[in-house]
């Protein structure tokens, strides 16, 4: 209860600095979304339709008795009740050794039924001893599963045609032009998760940036549309994503980053539903036993790996946005989590946002919960569809998995040329025989392979998709027009954009200065002076002449050592500032005061505890006004310098 407590005053600490003022226009947004026109847009504009997983779910659940709501949680009940009396039986077992036995031959019977690829999705979900759509429960946690409160939000449908993306690598010698990404087309509507899956280095990460309007240098071909619109000033409020290498601040707490992306409300009751949302989303991101925790980094140790990742990721969503982009979202995660994480992201998605993320290597589990996906090979398209339908294309074109396998598995494989284990359509058959499209086992070669799958996806589905991204979006043309707005609109006033920045700058910093190796450093140094001029008296010109070294050694000393704790914190902090900028959470203004003002404090508390051992101690003059003129003249010379610096 305190913890929590705790967390509810922290929400606040940071809150402000992304809302936008336009929930009026969201409900508008809702309203226009109910009416009969907007109905429309699944068929008429979106690829694939717009209706939300939960309305496609219960649709689902009246056209199939046996996926009813009433029907399969009850059927669900029933089965969690029979597993958990054969776990209570296991237990008995265990001492017996039978128990280990039956366990891993449940387990690969359980691997089997999820990870079979000869059955249609749905055909497996029904099969599933438990349904990860309806358990309530997640079972390998052991906890009741949260769901995390998403905010309806301006909707954005999100197009791109035959993106194009090319680098040119200049050399000593000679200049290279290379392609990172080919006419890579495809849409998401709000209420879906696209995934973006393919071999490392197949242009995911480029693709997923250039979606989100972060790479704009050199320029991409093609077309990428939000609303039908280009991508304009206002959406950066409205896009939040979540790079591999931007990192939180390494000195911040993890419930406060979490809570620092939060929006300000302008109500109580909105103060408390966000401040549950934070909650929840720490609840659920599994960072409650880290929300104390220092995030750290190279220098601190702070949170795990996994952990920061989480933190990353809920600094992304917690703030509502309309579009949501994250790189690799799950790597590196157990599978539990990273199922908490997909089911975090569908929940989001529900609520009407549009989330677009890369994802590695997932289980069978998580690849049927994505709505569409993109599967890319060397910066080519080879498929992209609903990711349910993914397995059927690939019948469709000859190639279907010879063993039961995950169909994350069987898709990166394919798109790394691998076909071991699957069955090779005639096109490919015939190549085999020809020494340069032929590997040493007899299989078409990965290039050949790569090849055939992008011919088979432009000749036959690529027109069509084409077509259907060429269909405008049926919402209200002024809808369409606050995507195209240049007005940007900031979330907190100036006032508050700098109080909570000058807060956690003055947080941030204060372990960089009070950290023991800096204070016996500063102590240290200030000491020898003192002992090397010990004393030393105005009144003998030789000493006098000393007592303007050691002047001048200060003012130098203090022009030099705050720089080399700037050096460190500069890398971190632009990262930060770019990506928090890229966001729009504040006027560049804002920050500047603000770090500076927070900064001020800090940077002159250790020159007056440095100057006030030394001053003494060297016997420099005994009065007030010669003493605050030496340490205005430090605090200027280390002021300076930082100021340099910035
Ligand atoms: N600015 C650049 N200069 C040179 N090469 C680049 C540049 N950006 C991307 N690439 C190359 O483009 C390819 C795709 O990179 P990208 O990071 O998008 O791959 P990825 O699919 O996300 O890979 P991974 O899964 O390993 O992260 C890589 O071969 C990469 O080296």
């Amino acid at each position: 209860m305190a913890t929590h407590q705790k967390i509810m005053e922290k929400t606040n600490s940071f809150s402000g600095l992304l809302r936008t003022k336009s929930d009026q226009l969201v409900e508008a947004v809702m309203a226009a979304m109910k009416s009969p026109a907007a109905g429309e847009v699944a068929e008429a504009g979106g690829s694939v339709g717009t209706l939300s997983r939960k309305s496609s779910k219960s649709l689902l659940a009246a056209a199939s008795p046996g996926r009813g709501a009433t029907s399969g949680s009850s059927k669900n009940t029933h089965i969690r009740k029979s597993r958990s009396a054969q776990m209570r039986v296991e237990l008995d077992e265990v001492s017996s050794g039978a128990a280990l036995s039956r366990a891993s031959s449940a387990s690969l019977g359980f691997s089997y039924s999820f990870t079979g690829f000869t059955m249609p999705p749905d055909a497996i979900a029904d099969s599933q001893l438990f349904s990860d759509d309806d358990n309530p429960e997640d079972l390998e946690a052991g906890t009741q599963k949260k769901t995390i409160q998403a905010e309806p939000t301006f909707p954005i449908y999100l197009k791109f045609t035959e993106v194009t993306y090319k680098v040119i690598l200049k050399g000593v010698t000679s200049t290279v032009e290379k392609d990172i990404l080919n006419e890579i087309s495809g849409s998401v509507n709000p209420g879906e998760v696209l995934a973006l899956m393919g071999p490392s280095g197949s242009g995911k990460t480029t693709l997923l940036s250039l979606l989100g309007g972060r790479l704009r240098e050199p320029k991409p071909g093609g077309s990428i549309t939000y609303n039908d619109q280009p991508y304009s000033k206002f959406l950066k409020s409205r896009i939040r994503d979540s790079r591999r290498r931007a990192l939180p601040s390494p000195y911040s707490e993890g419930n406060v980053n979490i809570c620092g992306s939060s929006t300000t409300s302008k109500t109580l009751t909105k103060k408390e539903k966000e401040k549950k949302r934070a909650i929840d989303v720490i609840c659920e991101l599994g960072l409650e036993r880290c929300q104390e925790t220092m995030i750290g980094g190279s220098f601190v140790r702070g949170v795990s790996g996994g952990e920061r990742k989480r933190v990353c990721i809920g600094n992304e969503i917690i703030i509502n946005p309309s579009l949501l982009f994250l790189d690799e979202p799950t790597s590196g995660l157990d599978s539990t989590t990273a199922l908490r994480i997909v089911e975090i992201l569908q929940d989001i998605a529900e609520a009407g946002k549009t989330v677009v993320t890369t994802i590695h290597q997932p289980s069978s589990r998580l690849f049927h919960k994505f709505d569409k996906l993109i599967l890319l090979g060397k910066g080519r398209l080879l498929y992209f569809g609903k990711a349910s339908e993914a397995r059927v294309y690939f019948s469709s074109i000859g190639c279907s998995p010879l063993i039961s396998m995950n169909p994350a598995e069987f898709l990166l494989d394919l798109a790394n040329g691998n076909i071991n284990d699957v069955s090779v359509p005639s096109e490919l058959e015939d190549k085999v025989g020809h020494s340069e499209t032929e590997t040493r086992s007899g299989k078409p070669s990965p290039a050949a392979v790569h090849e055939y799958l992008v011919e088979a996806y432009e000749t036959r589905v690529a027109d069509n998709e084409k077509k259907k991204l060429m269909v405008p979006i049926q919402i209200d043309e002024e809808l369409k027009s606050k995507v195209y707005t240049s007005k940007r609109e900031w979330g907190a006033s100036w006032r508050e954009q700098f109080s909570i920045l000058f807060w956690r700058g003055l947080k941030e910093r204060r372990h960089d200065y009070f950290s023991w190796l800096r204070i016996t450093q500063v102590l240290t140094t200030a000491v020898i002076l003192g002992l090397l001029w010990w004393q030393s008296d105005t009144n003998i010109p030789r000493d006098l002449q000393d007592q303007a070294g050691l002047l001048f050694f200060i003012a130098v000393f203090w022009g030099f050592f705050p720089v080399f704790t700037a050096i460190f914190t500069f890398p971190q902090e632009r990262a930060m500032l770019n990506k928090e900028r890229a966001a729009d959470m504040y006027r560049l203004s804002a920050y500047f005061v603000a770090r500076t003002t927070s900064d001020l404090p800090l940077d002159l508390l250790l020159p007056l505890l440095f100057l006030l051992v030394v001053y003494f101690m060297a016997g420099l003059r005994n009065s007030a006004g010669p003493f605050f003129l030496s340490m205005a003249t430090v605090s200027s010379s280390a002021l300076w310098q930082l100021r340099d610096l910035d």
